[in-house]
């Protein structure tokens, strides 16, 4: 039977079982297992043809006490308030894990972003923003780019804020345009974390990076830096990417022998992250089916496009040549699967951590934005470079400390920070 994955079952699943292991409180664990704060909005938009639709939208602020609620805004169809419950709490482990003040929160508009002009893009974006305001703001709530949206979007949103509460607000977001109150490195930052997390590993598995293979999963923004960084970074190779086809409906690999070209492959996808296969064809791409890359026989495997893609169905495709399975995506894995890997004992690098690149140059850009003072392009990469090793490596610590798995680690290394604050605040 195909396994029904609730995200927000799942995150609460991982965290009862660190919960137990960590003998928590059972006042801390209530507290812990639901989201401080949920706004449903209902949002009217004038469509081009001047027809009136009305969308879903929703915000989520799981736990504020590191600091303001922080996390990204996603234009997906898919969207459920359970799935943004999800991804808030996982927001907070991964400003933890990361080591950064600030806490947890994602938002969800129920909507395919390709059906929209950017005209309706605009007023969607701006109408959320109108709807919540007074629940955002620089010590509230600071969303961020997702799936489906992007750092253009971003700006819309800070320029309706700034307009609503009557002063320049460039701290109310994050992954805004450089320009425009953006960090320089912000676009590149997610897939760059993930390939510092894989270098780590690497080096704490005695691999020598050079010529190390790996698969991806999805060619949206985290993947596409994520193969750019694995090759120029570490002198792996990329032998295959995936994404979905809007027309087809359906998924495809794209795979070539002696390695892929994110450069060449990123100038024949269109803006909605779809390759073109007849030019991909004509480059000497084999296109493969869409779960291809799930059994490639590589040492990384990077699933980088959605949750859920990981289940008790499929994970034994994966080949027992791989040596690291790097999360990039938010909740790639269920809770059956990561079971099996754990079994199979291949070294996973959990998502909150793999992926929390982006939301750390974040908060770089929120201080930059705070001190209205820009850094360069390698400032930027230095600290990033540094706080997600420094992250990486408290996780492994923790894991060879307590001989636990990678994912219970980041967990404990999460739990512990945010209790602490909670304590020292008051709260429990
Ligand atoms: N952007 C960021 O900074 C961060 C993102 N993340 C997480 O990383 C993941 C990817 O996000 P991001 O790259 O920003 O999102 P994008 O929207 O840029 O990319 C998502 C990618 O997944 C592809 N995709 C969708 N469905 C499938 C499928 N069934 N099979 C294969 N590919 C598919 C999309 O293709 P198509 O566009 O054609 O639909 C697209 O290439 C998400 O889980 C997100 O929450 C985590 C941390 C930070
Ligand atoms: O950059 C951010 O603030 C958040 C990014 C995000 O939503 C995520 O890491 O899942």
């Amino acid at each position: 039977m195909t396994e029904v994955v609730n995200p927000f079952e799942m995150a609460q699943k991982q965290f009862d079982h660190v919960a137990d292991m960590l003998d928590l409180d059972e006042e801390v664990r209530a507290y812990l297992r639901y989201p401080k704060k949920e706004f449903h909005v209902r949002i009217p938009v004038r469509m081009d043809n001047g027809e009136l639709k009305i969308f879903d939208g929703f915000r989520v602020q799981h736990n504020d006490a590191l600091g303001p609620n922080k996390g990204g805004l996603r234009f997906n169809q898919h969207e459920t308030f359970d799935t943004v419950r999800a991804l808030s709490m996982w927001m907070t482990w991964k400003c933890a894990v990361a080591n950064i003040p600030l806490g947890g929160g994602k938002g969800g508009v129920v909507v395919d972003p390709t059906t929209l002009s950017v005209h309706e893009k605009e007023r969607l974006l701006r109408n959320y923003c109108r709807l919540l305001w007074k629940d955002f703001g620089p010590r509230t709530d600071i969303p961020a780019p997702d799936m489906g949206t992007n750092a253009q979007m971003m700006c819309w949103f800070m320029d309706e804020y700034s307009q609503l509460s009557g002063q320049y607000t460039p701290g109310v977001v994050t992954g805004k345009p450089v320009g425009a109150g953006g960090s320089l490195g912000r676009n590149q930052a997610t897939g760059f974390g993930v390939v510092v997390c894989i270098r780590e590993a690497m080096k704490k598995l005695n691999l020598a990076s050079k010529g190390m293979t790996a698969s991806i999963q999805g060619f949206g923004n985290v993947a596409q830096f994520t193969a750019i960084n694995f090759i120029e970074k570490l002198q792996g190779i990329v032998k295959c990417v995936s994404c979905w086809d809007r027309i087809d409906k359906t998924s495809y690999t794209f795979y070539k022998a002696d390695g892929i070209d994110p450069h060449f492959l990123m100038e024949i996808t269109d803006q909605y992250g779809m390759i073109d296969k007849k030019q991909a064809s004509e480059k000497g791409y084999e296109v493969l089916s869409g779960d291809a890359w799930l059994s490639m026989d590589v040492d990384v495997l990077v699933p980088a496009a959605l949750e859920g893609q990981i289940t008790k169905d499929n994970v034994d495709k994966i080949s027992s040549q791989v040596k690291i399975i790097a999360e990039a995506a938010n909740g790639p894995t269920t809770t059956d699967a990561d079971e099996i890997i754990k079994q199979k004992g291949y070294f996973i690098i959990p998502d909150f951590l793999c992926n929390a690149g982006g939301v750390t140059c974040s908060y770089f850009e929120s201080v930059q934005n705070d001190a209205n003072f820009y850094w360069s392009e390698e400032e930027v990469n230095g600290k990033l470079d540094e706080k997600m090793s420094v992250a990486f490596n408290s996780v492994y610590e923790m894991a060879k400390e307590r001989k636990v798995y990678m994912r219970d680690a980041a967990y404990m290394v999460s739990i512990q920070r945010v209790v602490t604050a909670m304590k020292l605040r008051g709260w429990v």
